[in-house]
């Protein structure tokens, strides 16, 4: 059995002792600009320095006592076992555009590889010209620059395939279809690798709709969950379910959050850094709404709507939440939001990691007593997610008590 102590996550700010993170690699080196509006990024990473970013952000983590696990070396370690290999590629081969010719070629190319190339195959993809299937109809009137495997870019941002909730991970059902491969390999390291043994995820990919970057840990028992561009309104229902079926919370509040890029998740205009703090965006901080959601006889209770500040400090216990804005003025506000400005990532109560270049932000934050650890993240920041996106709790002491 797993140990229950070593995965749980009640909070957003509880002291981080394991995180899991991705380190961004062959994946980024995919994107061009013919593909990448496709695979969800901005602008063109130079992968070499966003590397190098990325080694700062799991350092400053390390630096504060934070185990950092690393993605690529769990997926490794999985793939080891053969029902996990099958599974792998069992998962790749069902995809409907390859055809029975292609996919033969494509299983016997990935039979042949060991733990690390498979891994690396998984997240990077195959290209065309990568694999000699020469003589198949479907590879020959496949064009030169798709993809016989899709890569996965989205993988950096580990918040958002996978997401912990007490004892237990929600293994997300994500929304584009650029990102679905990455909660196949989540699913999988959570199955096969020996340190989550015994762990029963309480959401799967086969569900509905539901993405880790909506999800808040408000409190213990108390989830915020944003519906829009990405989590459908379905998903948090379902989500809502589970929860209270296996105990894990007793309130869900349902927050809408407009269907567009700026706000493609609800981490990217409120994150928490104390246990009565949120950083918001402020054009949505006092107009934001939520439906409260409780269990009753079995089924779910749904509030009428009201400001979300409110009904979330009610479900929390407190008399209100404190919140620190993004910016002073509409423009920066709006420039440091699409640039993750919202997207802190609290180590303890009151210690947050943030962007550099979101200096507004980041001195409101420290007007407010909130000590900022600064990373560069100019090129991370392509495929727009700040230090909460890429990262994915996977133990937190419990919070301490609101004052
Ligand atoms: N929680 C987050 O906001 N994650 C960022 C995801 C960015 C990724 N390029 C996407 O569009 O899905």
């Amino acid at each position: 059995m797993a140990d229950k102590h070593q995965h749980r996550v009640t909070s957003e700010v509880g002291r981080l002792r394991t995180v899991l993170l991705h380190r961004p690699g062959a994946e980024l080196k995919r994107l061009t600009p013919r593909n990448s509006d496709k695979l969800l990024f901005d602008a063109i990473p130079w992968v070499g320095r966003a590397q190098e970013e990325h080694d700062g952000f799991a350092q400053a983590l390390r630096e504060r006592g934070v185990e950092v696990l690393y993605l690529t070396e769990l997926l490794q370690d999985a793939l080891e076992y053969e029902a996990a290999r099958e599974q792998a590629i069992s998962y790749v081969l069902d995809d409907k555009r390859l055809g029975d010719q292609l996919r033969r070629v494509v299983k016997g190319y990935l039979d042949g590889l060991d733990p690390e190339d498979l891994s690396h195959t998984l997240i990077a993809g195959l290209a065309h010209e990568e694999l000699k299937a020469g003589h198949g109809l479907v590879y020959r009137l496949m064009d030169r620059h798709d993809f016989v495997i899709d890569p996965l870019p989205g993988l950096l941002f580990t918040r958002d395939n996978s997401a912990w909730i007490g004892d237990r991970v929600a293994v997300t059902s994500l929304a584009m279809p650029a990102r679905h491969g990455e909660s196949a390999i989540t699913g999988l390291i959570y199955a096969h690798h020996p340190r989550f043994a015994g762990l029963e995820p309480v959401y799967d990919p086969s569900l509905e709709h539901l993405e880790g970057g909506d999800i808040l840990l408000l409190s213990p028992g108390v989830l915020a969950v944003g519906t829009g561009e990405r989590t459908t309104p379905a998903g948090v229902e379902r989500l809502a379910r589970q929860v209270f079926d296996a105990g894990l919370a007793h309130t869900v509040l349902a927050v809408p959050i407009a269907q567009e890029r700026a706000t493609m998740h609800l981490d990217t205009v409120c994150t928490m850094v104390d246990v009565d703090t949120v950083v918001m965006y402020p054009p949505v901080a006092h107009s934001l709404q939520a439906f409260t959601v409780t269990s009753a006889n079995g089924d779910l209770r749904v509030s009428e709507p009201r400001q979300f500040l409110e009904a979330a400090a009610e479900a929390m216990g407190l008399d209100r939440l404190k919140v620190i804005d993004t910016g002073l003025d509409p423009v920066t506000a709006e420039r440091e939001q699409w640039d993750d400005g919202n997207n802190t990532l609290a180590v303890a109560p009151r210690l947050a990691v943030a962007y550099e270049r979101n200096i507004e932000t980041n001195a409101q934050l420290e007007a407010a007593g909130i000590e900022v650890i600064r990373i560069s993240g100019s090129e991370l920041g392509s495929g727009r997610g700040g230090p909460r996106c890429m990262s994915c709790p996977i133990l937190r002491d419990a919070p301490p008590p609101a004052p």
